[in-house]
């Protein structure tokens, strides 16, 4: 079933968001935590290998991991309060930027669309259009005109100077931006998703639920010299991925692909793909993919996560389980309960 915005469909998280997939940032390395004793057994070896070798540096990364929990607990609320507040006080320097207009479009993204919507709109007619397959099922096509990365940039620019308060779009990422929190879904990512790039992935990625994408998490990426430079190996939390190079100036820091996240590490060889200023990237989300570190200058890039509760209600991407529901904030982590899929709420975990 296809939620529109009208119908407010209720989104679910999974409870393994409290438990799983724990970036351990100086370890590279991510992590389950269900209770001191079985993280323990299941990692202690593994982090001592890594380089964690005394019982001080061990304690340590239970702290982090406790807060990085507690600070899961409080997301969805957290991220409703500082939505409010900069609603309240948070003034834009480019109000038009909020809204999607076809004039902000590469033309040859919008004869892509057109293509798609068309009754004879197939996948090896769209495939004809587009410039390149980057790698596996990976799509390069131009997104946006120049002038409206500069202004989406500027706009975040504006916005990172502001008091206001930031939502950062997970741990891996230090400097993004949650757009949602900005006002951002209503105006442009929905519109987006479901008028210019839904006609494309449901020919592209019919199988993985292009045809049924209903929520997205949308945020901006940031690199820069003095701050993050790149982005660790992983797979998105969403079935279709669209990811725009927006500027500023920057050398290097190119994408790099392997396989699907089932495929062992061994049995991968990963893809560099170069992403130019303007272009989209078009993925399956649970692709694994890096950024590369960048040499000089400011990459900032435009990410949507896009989600079809449909696939997902099946298999939890994130504990590759049928997923236990738990009620969120928004569009939560995409998940649905029209399977029948059993509540869990107040979910408990035993951090000490
Ligand atoms: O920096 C990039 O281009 C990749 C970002 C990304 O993969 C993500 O945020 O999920
Ligand atoms: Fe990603």
């Amino acid at each position: 079933m296809q939620h529109d915005k009208d119908s407010k469909a209720t989104f679910y998280t999974c409870s393994c968001f409290s438990t799983d997939n724990i970036f351990l940032e100086e370890f590279k390395l991510h992590v389950r935590f269900l209770s001191e004793h079985q993280f323990r057994t299941d990692y202690q070896a593994v982090l001592r290998n890594l380089g964690c070798s005394t019982d001080t540096e061990f304690e340590d990364i239970l702290k982090k991991i406790a807060k990085e929990v507690e600070r899961r607990r409080s997301l969805g609320v957290k991220s409703a309060e500082r939505a409010a507040a900069i609603k309240e006080i948070y003034k834009p320097l480019h109000d038009h930027v909020y809204h999607l207009q076809e004039s902000y479009m590469a033309p040859e993204f919008k004869q892509m669309v057109d293509y798609c919507r068309s009754d004879e709109a197939s996948k090896e007619g769209l495939l004809s259009l587009m410039q390149t397959e980057a790698a596996a099922r990976v799509f390069r096509f131009p997104v946006f005109k120049k002038v409206f990365c500069e202004e989406l940039i500027e706009e975040m620019e504006h916005f990172e100077q502001s008091t206001s308060p930031k939502g950062r779009p997970n741990t891996m990422n230090n400097y993004g931006i949650l757009l949602n929190e900005l006002g951002f879904d209503e105006g442009f990512i929905i519109p987006l998703r479901e008028q210019y790039l839904q006609p494309l992935t449901s020919l592209l990625y019919h199988d993985c639920g292009g045809r049924c994408l209903d929520s997205h998490k949308a945020f901006m990426v940031k690199y820069d010299m003095h701050e993050d430079l790149d982005l660790s190996y992983h797979y998105d939390n969403a079935e279709v991925t669209l990811n725009v190079s927006l500027g500023k100036e920057f050398k290097e820091g190119n994408l790099y692909f392997g396989d699907m996240r089932q495929v062992p590490l061994s049995e991968t060889a990963c893809v560099e793909v170069e992403h130019r200023v303007t272009e989209g990237l078009l993925h399956r989300g649970q692709h694994m993919h890096g950024a590369l570190p960048i040499s000089s200058g400011q990459r900032w890039n435009l990410i949507v996560w896009m989600r079809a509760s449909q696939e997902r209600n099946k298999l939890c991407p994130m504990c590759n389980k049928r997923p236990t529901l738990v009620e969120g904030e928004g569009f939560a982590d995409g998940f649905t309960s029209d399977t029948g899929i059993s509540l869990l709420q107040n979910v408990s975990c035993d951090l000490h």
